[in-house]
């Protein structure tokens, strides 16, 4: 008889499976720990395997969680995923732990003690991305009129000519596109250091106003009409979220009870957390008798790409893994397996040329030095440092951007001809560039048997709502022309309708009448007919609750779309008393997306969506952190796109040609830090803060190259056109351009590579 190995044996064995530095992690037991690694070194599954270890070996009468949290939802799945599939591993039931992006954690936290937090979930709604911007707009609109001196100084900008025709369009520039901008940037970054628009306007005084604009004044100002409208709407935003747990948690009775119930807090991807969302850790996390926080924090420096656009920053990060080095609590490994050789020589050198090359201060170089090694023979991982496909590292330098996606497309079908099931991902810089490349490339891929993915930026299935409120506008009132248009669009994007000649569409009463009153109907256009005739027999045939679910198998919806689908009409069907009529059902549904409560259910991780085999997928790469593909293709790396910015935006030209809200952003960050002792002062010089924050920006552009050519297992392909368009919005004029630079010092490098 064979005897079971006890539960020692499989621990043993799985840390077996661990590469060294994965192995301290996973050793961790009590205390702080950091941990910093090169990109595929195994962060997150190491940190998986950890949380495994640690829940097994805590006392079976144990009942606090383990709490693992990172910043993305994606992230957060595939985590969840690993941590169950190791329990299983090791023969134990996923419980005992819980992982959340740091945003429903803090929703949990401020929802169980609403006395502290002051949330009362039927009182308020998490505001939406829609009603959020209607509501900074019209926080600019009444900052306006209540301060006119200071918007005429912005109007006046470095000159006026008294033009009326130029005075509006300035008027509608600074409204629409500039204290827009600088609303949705600083508001967030003065909101996540905790500070009320009282606190920050009694902090303001002393700050040195730098450049012509004060900035952070006006900043206040915005921030105070957007906190009024948000009260006055009931509605909080991501920020007020964090902030109601971080109140509760300043209550010692409720910190207390919540440390109490915690076993550790894991952090994954800690390079990307702000300073508001480290406070929560700080609170949340239990004390050990020596007064260290019971705290693992995992992440890469060099992968530290939202700081310009959001308010984290890696020097938090940065800041623990020195706290955690001088008590010999840093980890730290450089070997890694996801890529082959010739891949990770490319990323090194783009590390090393960048930081070499680099223009600005020591202290703001892009990278830390480090350098990814390939992993030793007798590593776990299975094929490991895979075998190239190709040249491995493809370089081409084409005439045009039309070319380059030619040869795109034809480098895709040479490699799904020799195996059907290759996976491959295309990462731009921008959406737009994403759409324009979908629209290019779907029709010839698909005829070679290939399917084409873009994800855009936003969930699919939030798209669901959306889409059922347009169907059902229709089915309320078909002949009113911009629903029966929109329908249509819904139909059209589902891929339920050809692309259509919208010119030869009727006036909806003939198109959704009797084929006798439309004899000269366009055939293109009676299929499109069909189908709306359908949907409104629907109408009169199905309880208004049963027509979401229909709707949902008509759009052919997907097996995680169909569920949330479901879970929309419940939610809906609950709301009402009784005797759902359309009408209401259509408010409600209104009301929802307004509130953005709807819960999307996940029957799929999202990562596994993007990386699927045998489908190209198209997406930024911000969005490709932290997921890896056998191919991926890097089109369009000018220097106007990576590190890109030279050029001030010529709408806003008569303020000057400084970066205005990246210098008020820096210039906050350093006046807040300068607050807390983190040895900085605010920038009394204006030259030196434009100088700084360019820097940051290019930076960050190049970690984002870094992280993108990263992903890639076998075949790293890039290329960058000599005709490319200026401005993306309209892809069809270009202009010369030149390469980026760490690109063109890869031409040099490895001519052995191009293409
Ligand atoms: N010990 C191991 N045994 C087998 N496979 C491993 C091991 N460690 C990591 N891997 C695999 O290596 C790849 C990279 O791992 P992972 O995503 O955890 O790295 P990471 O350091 O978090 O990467 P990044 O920083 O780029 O997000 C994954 O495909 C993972 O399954």
């Amino acid at each position: 008889m064979i005897a079971t190995p006890s539960l020692a044996d499989r621990l043993q064995k799985m840390r077996a499976q661990l590469r060294a530095g994965q192995q301290q992690l996973a050793a961790w037991q009590a205390g702080s720990l950091a941990v910093s690694a090169v990109p595929g070194a195994g962060k997150s599954t190491g940190m998986a395997v950890a949380a495994a270890i640690a829940l097994a070996q805590r006392p079976q009468r144990d009942r606090r969680q383990l709490y693992l949290v990172t910043v993305t939802r994606s992230a957060a799945l595939n985590l969840r995923q690993k941590v169950r599939e190791t329990l299983q591993q090791l023969g134990l039931s996923a419980v005992g732990f819980t992982v959340q992006t740091l945003h429903s954690l803090s929703l949990q936290i401020a929802s169980t003690a609403p006395d502290l937090s002051n949330l009362y979930w039927d009182q308020v709604s998490l505001v939406s991305d829609r009603r959020k911007a209607q509501l900074l707009r019209q926080a600019i609109d009444q900052w306006i009129e209540a301060n006119p001196t200071l918007f005429q100084q912005l109007l006046r900008g470095t000159g006026f000519d008294g033009e009326l025709a130029e005075q509006l369009r300035r008027s509608s520039v600074l409204r629409n596109e500039f204290l827009f901008e600088l609303a949705k940037t600083l508001i967030p970054e003065i909101k996540s250091s905790g500070l009320s628009p009282a606190d920050f306007a009694d902090r303001l005084s002393p700050w040195p106003v730098l450049g012509d604009y004060p900035l952070l004044v006006i900043a206040q100002g915005l921030y105070e009409f957007y906190q009024v409208g948000l009260q006055q709407a009931s509605l909080i935003d991501f920020d007020d979220m964090v902030l109601s747990a971080v109140r509760v948690l300043d209550n010692p009775q409720a910190r207390r009870t919540w440390q109490s119930s915690i076993l550790a807090l894991f952090e994954d991807e800690a390079q990307d957390s702000s300073p508001l969302q480290m406070q929560l850790l700080e609170r949340l996390a239990p004390v050990t008798t020596d007064q260290q926080l019971q705290l693992v924090r995992v992440g890469d420096p060099n992968q530290a790409i939202n700081s310009t656009f959001t308010s984290a920053d890696p020097l938090f990060f940065r800041q623990f893994c020195e706290q955690c080095d001088r008590r010999q609590q840093l980890v730290m490994f450089d070997q890694a397996g996801r890529s082959s050789p010739t891949i990770f020589r490319a990323a090194n050198f783009v590390l090393q040329w960048v930081n070499r090359h680099w223009a600005h201060s020591d202290s703001l170089r892009p990278f830390r030095e480090q350098a990814i090694q390939p992993v030793d023979a007798e590593d776990p991982q299975l094929n490991a440092n895979p075998e190239p496909l190709g040249l491995g590292l493809e370089l081409l330098q084409t005439e045009t951007t039309i070319a380059t996606v030619e040869r795109l497309q034809q480098r895709l079908i040479d490699l799904y001809a020799a195996n059907a099931e290759t996976q491959a991902a295309i990462l731009v810089r921008e959406n737009r560039q994403a759409h324009y490349l979908r629209d290019r490339l779907t029709e010839p891929l698909a005829k070679a048997g290939i399917h084409l993915w873009e994800a855009s930026d936003r969930d699919r299935n939030r798209r669901i709502p959306e889409e059922m409120l347009a169907l059902l506008q229709f089915i309320e009132r078909p002949h009113q022309p911009d629903r029966l248009r929109a329908a249509l669009q819904v139909l059209v994007n589902r891929d339920r309708l050809p692309a259509l000649p919208w010119e030869a569409l009727p006036a909806p009463e003939i198109f959704l009448g009797d084929r006798l009153f439309w004899p000269d109907a366009n055939p293109r256009l009676l299929p499109c007919q069909r189908l709306c005739q359908q949907l409104l027999k629907a109408r009169s045939e199905l309880p208004p609750e049963q027509l979401i679910p229909f709707l949902a198998l008509t759009l052919h919806y997907d097996g995680s779309e169909l569920a949330t689908a479901d879970q929309l009409a419940d939610q809906l069907g609950r709301q009402a008393w009784s005797n759902l009529s359309l009408g209401q059902l259509l408010a409600d549904l209104q009301n929802l997306l307004e509130s953005d409560r709807l819960t999307s259910v996940e029957t799929e991780d999202p990562g596994l969506a993007l990386t699927r085999s045998g489908q190209v997928t198209i997406l930024t790469m911000h969005r490709s952190k932290g997921l890896d593909w056998d191919c991926v293709f890097l089109p369009f790396l000018e220097a106007s796109q990576i590190p890109g910015g030279r050029s001030p935006k010529q709408s806003e030209a008569f303020l000057g040609p400084q970066p205005w809200i990246a210098i008020a952003r820096l210039q906050l960050r350093r006046a807040l830090q300068a607050e807390t002792g983190a040895g900085v002062e605010p920038f009394t010089d204006l030259a030196a803060a434009v100088s700084e924050a360019q820097a940051l920006r290019e930076a960050e552009e190049y970690r984002l190259l870094y992280v993108a050519m990263t992903r890639a297992k076998r075949l790293l392909w890039m290329a960058s056109a000599q005709q490319a368009p200026r401005n993306w919005t309209f892809p069809q004029s270009l202009i010369d351009q030149t390469p980026c630079p760490a690109l063109a010092a890869l031409y040099r490098q490895f001519p052995q590579h191009r293409c």
